[in-house]
């Protein structure tokens, strides 16, 4: 589907004028724009008022010097950045990305997405994102903590509990999460649920760690079940050996399929005989090393390097590592080998001419706005566990994980339909999250 309504038209050509050179951010906004030309078709308040002329434009962005000292004496300088996207349904809410490759581009296409998940999880949140390009591989524990507290010596003048509540995103786990609270914390002297994600011992939810990988499966599980079928017996294929891989393959793995492929920025290996996650977990959790170690270790498996998995025969794809991993190329080679589903673990994995091949061979996606929204979903449950100072057990979390999963697979098939557009889910998903935010908009008034 092309942009041809002359309203979003104008919104877009807007948005290329005041944002050149960032890409990623102009093929976010692209995707979302195509989808709600039905919506703002039949509801003329929109453009009426504004609405999105505001929504791609950023409510606040912050950009900062994060000097730090590293282990040899010598100061280095890192860029940080936080952008607070849309407070229309609640407080700034989305992770802190650590990572060369993060720019102004990157931070706002990602906090202009996680608006639209935040919607569909049901909960109050609004979307923000941030980061800095500082590259954590190969930084000791002391670095890394020395860049934490610089990073949040600024960021803790515009973040709080109220306002907005970070957490983390690639290269920001439990250990960069517990630095920024312990920072945080002393610099404001207040002991709130400022960030999410945070550790058992000091506020955090169980099931949180799981919970992006977890939903991801569950709405998988959701798609399949909607076709007639299951994950009993299915071949998949997971890039990426993070946070979210790790649990994506260990939930589909308990849900009987056989998952055959992990990577890293490096290259992929693939286990005909279905991955060892105590392996991949020992290598990536514990020792925070490179995944073709697994085919040193692992007999039958094999490593190859500078490519990733999507050249394997597999039943589901989920790509689970970073942005615009996955083209056309890519997307042609998973159909001709019968992929058949695929879900985003990623925030927005898939090329445009990827996701429009996929579903041109009708292949059945799960955008990530809709498909990795359990994280965000679980730090919302931590926020609210902070609030009612009560911890819910691992079991009550994943069920209210779970069936958040299941209600954002419904709302995207329904807000589909209702537009015209069965069973495509990028459009569910655009316009089930937008609509939420487009009504607490229109009755905020201009702001
Ligand atoms: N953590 C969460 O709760 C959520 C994360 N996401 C998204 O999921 C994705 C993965 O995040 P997460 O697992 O937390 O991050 P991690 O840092 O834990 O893992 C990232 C993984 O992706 C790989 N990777 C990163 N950059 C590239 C690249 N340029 N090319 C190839 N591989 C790359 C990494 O390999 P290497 O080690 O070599 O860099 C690593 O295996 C991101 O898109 C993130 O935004 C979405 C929702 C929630
Ligand atoms: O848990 C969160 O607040 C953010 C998760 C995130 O960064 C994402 O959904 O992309």
């Amino acid at each position: 589907m092309a942009l041809t309504n002359s309203y979003l038209q104008g919104v877009y050509e807007t948005v290329q004028k005041r944002n050149p050179n960032e890409p990623e951010f102009q093929q976010a906004v692209y995707e979302v724009l195509e989808s709600l030309q039905p919506v703002v078709e039949a509801r003329p308040e929109l453009e009426k008022n504004g609405i999105m002329e505001r929504i791609v434009e950023p409510e606040r962005m912050f950009m900062f010097r994060v000097p730090w000292v590293d282990d040899q004496g010598k100061v280095q300088v890192n860029r940080g950045f936080r952008v607070q996207f849309n407070s229309a349904i609640g407080p700034y809410k989305g992770g802190l990305r650590l990572h060369p490759s993060v720019n102004a581009s990157v931070i706002k296409f990602l906090g202009f997405e996680q608006c639209f998940k935040n919607s569909l999880t049901t909960l109050p949140m609004g979307g923000g994102k941030g980061g800095s390009d500082f590259d954590p591989k190969g930084k000791s524990d002391a670095e890394i903590m020395r860049f934490c507290q610089s990073f949040m010596t600024e960021l803790c003048k515009h973040i709080g509990q109220f306002t907005d509540v970070p957490a983390g995103d690639i290269g920001v786990g439990g250990r960069e999460i517990g630095f920024l609270f312990g920072q945080y914390k002393r610099l404001r002297n207040e002991y709130t649920g400022v960030l999410t994600g945070k550790g058992l011992s000091y506020g955090g939810s169980l099931a949180r760690t799981e919970a992006t990988g977890y939903g991801l499966c569950y709405y998988m599980k959701e798609m399949l079940a909607y076709k007639g079928t299951s994950f009993e017996g299915k071949t998949v294929a997971i890039s990426g050996s993070g946070n979210v891989a790790i649990y994506a393959c260990q939930k589909a793995t308990q849900l009987g399929a056989k998952v055959v492929t992990m990577s890293d920025s490096n290259g992929f290996i693939y286990d005909p005989n279905g991955i060892n996650l105590d392996v991949v977990k020992d290598i990536k959790e514990v020792k925070r090393g490179r995944i073709k170690e697994y085919a040193e270790r692992v007999p039958g498996s094999v490593y190859t390097e500078g490519q990733r998995p999507w050249g394997t025969k597999c039943d589901i794809a989920l790509p689970c590592a970073t942005q615009n991993e996955l083209n056309e190329e890519n997307a042609k080679a998973l159909i001709a080998n019968g992929c058949k589903f695929v879900a985003e673990g990623a925030n927005m994995p898939s090329t445009p001419e990827a996701v429009a091949a996929f579903q041109a061979a009708g292949v059945f996606f799960g955008p990530a706005k809709a498909a990795n929204a359990g994280g965000v979903a679980t730090s919302g449950l931590e926020m609210s566990q902070n609030s009612l100072r009560l911890s819910w057990t691992f079991e009550e979390v994943d069920q209210r994980l779970h069936d958040i999963m299941v209600n954002i697979f419904h709302t995207c098939i329904t807000a589909a339909e209702k537009y015209g557009h069965k069973d495509n889910l990028v459009m569910g998903a655009n316009i089930g999250g937008f609509e939420k935010i487009a009504d607490a908009m229109l009755a905020q008034g201009v702001c």
